[in-house]
C-alpha cells in the first residue's frame, strides 16, 4: 500500500508501534524533518487507509480502525512496512495488526463465566498482494513477544476463516472454548488466569526494530475477584458492535423487528460460537400504546408501513417476543 509521502522516512523501522496519541516515531538523522503536526497527519493517513482496506478485505460495512477510534481507545496497532529495495520510492505499507485489553465475561470449559481482562486481537490485516507470504506472522510473533503474551491467553474478536487457519497453521490453536458472545478464545486460555497482575498494554508510543525481548509470557492484565454468577451478563462488548447500531432506523422506527430493515451489507461472518445479544443505545422508555401512536402518527415510512401492514393485531414488542428467527440468527441484523 502505497502514499504520496515518504513512508520510509516516517517510519524508520520495519514494524512501527503505535499507541493512542498516534505519535510520529523519531526519523533517521540526516533525514529532513517536516513540521511534527504534519507528519502526524501522514500517520492519521495511513492508520485510516489501512483501516479501510482491512474493512474492505473482511466485508465490513464500516472500519473499525481509523485514527480517530484509535484517539478515543487505548489500542495499539503494529504497522509493518516494506522494506525491500526501493531506493527511489517512498516505502510502502503491508499491513497492520491492533490489539488491545477488554473485560470480558467468558465461559470456561464447564460452563461457569469468568471475569478476564485478555490481550484482544481486535484488527488484522496484510494487503492482498502479499498474504501467503509469511508477513502476518512476522508481525503476530512481534507483536505476541512485545505484549509478552502467549498465543493461547489471547481472545479473539471475530476471527475471520483465514484468521483461524492463521492461528492453526501457525500456533496450533484448533480447539475453542464456546462462548456466548464474538469473541473465540482456545483451548488453554485459562491455564494461566491465577497468575499474578501484570502491568497495562507494554508497547511503547514510539517505534521499535526487530530486536525482540525475551522476558517470559505473562497473562491477561488483571483477573479481578470473581462475582456471583448473578451479576455477570454473558456478553461482552466487541469492537464490531458499532457496525451493527449503524445500520438501525431512528427512534422509534428501531424497536420494529430487526429482519424488516435488514442491512444493505450482512455481517461479514459469524462466529461458529454464537453471537451477542443485541445491544442497542439507551433510549427512553415508551409504554407500547404510546409507541404505536407514535408509529401511526410519523410520517410513513417503509419501515413503519411493513410493520402496521403485516400484523395489525400485534405490537412490534410482540412480534419482537415472537419472532421465528432463532436468537442468534436475529441478532445478526
Ligand atoms: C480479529 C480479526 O482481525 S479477523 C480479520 C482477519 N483479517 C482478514 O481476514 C483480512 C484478510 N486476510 C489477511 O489480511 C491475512 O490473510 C491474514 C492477516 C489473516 C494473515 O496474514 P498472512 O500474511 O496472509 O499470513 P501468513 O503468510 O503469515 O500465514 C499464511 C497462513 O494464513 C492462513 N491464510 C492466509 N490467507 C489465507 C486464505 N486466503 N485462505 C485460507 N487461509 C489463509 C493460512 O493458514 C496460511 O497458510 P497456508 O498458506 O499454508 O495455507
Amino acid at each position: 500500500m502505497e502514499f504520496q509521502f515518504d513512508v520510509d522516512a516516517l517510519l524508520p523501522e520495519r514494524i512501527t508501534v503505535l499507541d493512542q496519541y498516534l505519535r510520529p516515531p523519531a526519523r533517521r538523522p540526516g533525514t529532513t524533518t517536516p513540521a511534527r503536526v504534519d507528519l502526524q497527519q501522514q500517520i492519521m493517513t495511513i492508520v485510516d487507509e489501512l483501516g479501510k482496506a482491512s474493512a474492505k478485505a473482511q466485508h465490513l460495512p464500516a472500519p473499525i480502525t481509523s485514527a480517530s477510534r484509535m484517539q478515543s481507545n487505548r489500542h495499539v496497532i503494529y504497522v509493518l512496512k516494506d522494506t525491500s529495495a526501493r531506493p527511489a520510492g517512498k516505502g510502502a505499507i503491508v499491513g497492520f495488526l491492533k490489539v488491545g485489553y477488554k473485560k470480558l465475561f467468558v465461559l470456561d470449559d464447564r460452563e461457569a463465566h469468568n471475569e478476564v481482562e485478555p490481550l484482544c486481537i481486535l484488527d488484522f490485516y496484510i494487503h492482498e498482494s502479499l498474504q501467503r507470504h509469511g508477513h502476518g506472522r512476522e508481525l503476530f510473533q512481534y507483536m505476541l513477544q512485545k505484549e509478552r503474551v502467549e498465543p493461547h491467553q489471547l481472545a479473539i474478536d471475530r476471527p475471520s476463516q483465514k484468521l483461524l487457519k492463521f492461528l492453526n497453521k501457525h500456533y496450533n490453536l484448533e480447539t475453542t472454548v464456546p462462548q456466548v458472545n464474538n469473541f473465540v478464545i482456545f483451548e488453554g486460555f485459562f491455564a494461566h488466569q491465577h497468575r499474578p497482575p501484570v502491568p497495562s498494554l507494554r508497547a511503547t508510543r514510539h517505534s521499535h526494530g526487530a530486536a525482540l525481548d525475551p522476558t517470559p509470557a505473562a497473562p491477561a492484565r488483571k483477573l479481578p475477584p470473581k462475582r456471583a454468577e448473578g451479576d455477570i451478563k454473558p456478553y461482552s462488548s466487541s469492537d464490531r458492535e458499532f457496525l451493527k447500531v449503524a445500520v438501525e432506523p431512528p427512534w422509534p422506527l428501531n424497536r420494529a423487528p430487526r429482519r424488516a430493515t435488514p442491512p444493505a451489507h450482512p455481517p461479514p461472518r459469524s462466529s461458529s460460537l454464537g453471537n451477542s445479544p443485541e445491544r442497542g443505545p439507551l433510549r427512553p422508555f415508551v409504554p407500547e400504546q404510546e409507541l404505536l401512536r407514535s408509529l401511526r402518527l410519523c410520517p410513513p415510512h417503509p419501515t413503519a408501513r411493513l410493520l402496521l401492514a403485516t400484523d395489525p393485531g400485534s405490537s412490534p414488542a410482540q412480534r419482537r417476543r415472537t419472532s421465528s428467527l432463532p436468537r442468534s440468527e436475529e441478532s445478526r441484523y
